[in-house]
């Protein structure tokens, strides 16, 4: 059966740049994964079919519209190859900042394009991510990436796989349209060059005064994992909410996830791939 891991995504520092005509935002950000993500089969059936389970399944509100079906409409309509029986473990919390929709996207398009023989660099491939979203793209990549435009042109950087990290959502959905909209159009520069960790650390999450606008506990998430032992690096991921930190090792990053479980907070130690 073929089961892909929809990787949860990180912006390891995002600045945006400028306001576009589109409606869209320029942006510059360091795209990474982690081990930790949704799970997606897809297999070949007489009838289409779509079920979703998992701890955060209900938040998704049915089976209805989803980024799955609409990537595996977006498929047939491209490629065919006929029915899928498709199901999605949805681990991650949803509207949050780690791209959990993306990534089920991006793992639905990767799972079947194994099953029908299509590259993972075919550009018809790559068009269909972009279309279905700016995250979609370094999603479907899941590596390591500078991510430019509004996220969809994409460089390999070398990445930091192993590093230990904690991710946490404080329990509040934040719209990535409204936070964009919150951004104060201040150009605050690059991100510069050098070592990954490096150039994270220099950089910063420009949507994060927007978010913290609409959810402020997410400044208590980030100053509590800038608080903990071992931590290299604690930021807001994407508009929010869910916040990161990278630890120096794995020890570390269990007892800061153990320290930032509160109700109604989610909070896992996972490594960088
Ligand atoms: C902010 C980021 C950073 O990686 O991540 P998330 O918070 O979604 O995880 C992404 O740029 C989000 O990408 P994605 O979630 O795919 O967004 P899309 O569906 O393309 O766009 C949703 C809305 O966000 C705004 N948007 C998105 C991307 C961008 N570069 N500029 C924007 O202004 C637009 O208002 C758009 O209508
Ligand atoms: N499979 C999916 N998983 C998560 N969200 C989805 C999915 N399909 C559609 N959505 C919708 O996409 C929106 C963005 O979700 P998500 O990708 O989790 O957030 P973000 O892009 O902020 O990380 C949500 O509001 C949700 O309703």
């Amino acid at each position: 059966m073929p089961t892909e891991i929809a990787h949860a995504k990180l912006n390891l520092a995002l600045h945006v740049r400028a306001r576009r005509a589109d409606g869209y935002h320029e942006l510059e950000t360091l795209f990474a994964f982690v081990e930790a993500g949704d799970v997606v089969t897809v297999d070949p059936a007489a009838t289409a079919s779509f079920t979703i389970h998992g701890p955060f399944a209900a938040l998704l509100g049915g089976e209805g519209d989803n980024l799955v079906t609409r990537a595996a409409a977006a498929f047939a309509a491209q490629f065919g190859g006929g029915a899928h029986a498709i199901t999605l473990e949805k681990n991650l919390p949803v509207a949050s900042g780690i791209g959990g929709g993306s990534a089920d996207a991006a793992a639905t398009l990767r799972a079947l394009a194994g099953l029908h023989n299509v590259a993972l660099d075919d550009p018809a491939l790559f068009a269909i991510a972009d279309a279905l979203g700016s995250d979609v793209p370094a999603c479907l990549l899941g590596i390591t990436a500078l991510g430019r435009g509004r996220g969809e042109q994409l460089a390999a950087i070398p990445g930091l796989p192993g590093m230990a990290a904690v991710l946490v959502n404080p329990g509040v959905g934040v719209s990535t349209a409204q936070v964009f909209r919150g951004w104060d159009g201040v150009d605050r520069g690059p991100i510069g060059t050098g070592a990954l960790l490096d150039i994270a650390r220099a950089g910063r999450n420009d949507l994060e005064p927007p978010a913290r606008a609409v959810a402020p506990v997410i400044a208590e998430v980030v100053a509590a994992l800038a608080a903990q032992p071992g931590v290299a690096l604690a930021r807001m991921s994407g508009s929010g909410a869910t916040c990161f930190a990278l630890f120096e090792d794995d020890a570390a990053a269990q007892a800061a996830a153990a320290a930032l479980s509160r109700p109604g907070w989610w909070s896992i130690a996972t490594r960088l791939i």
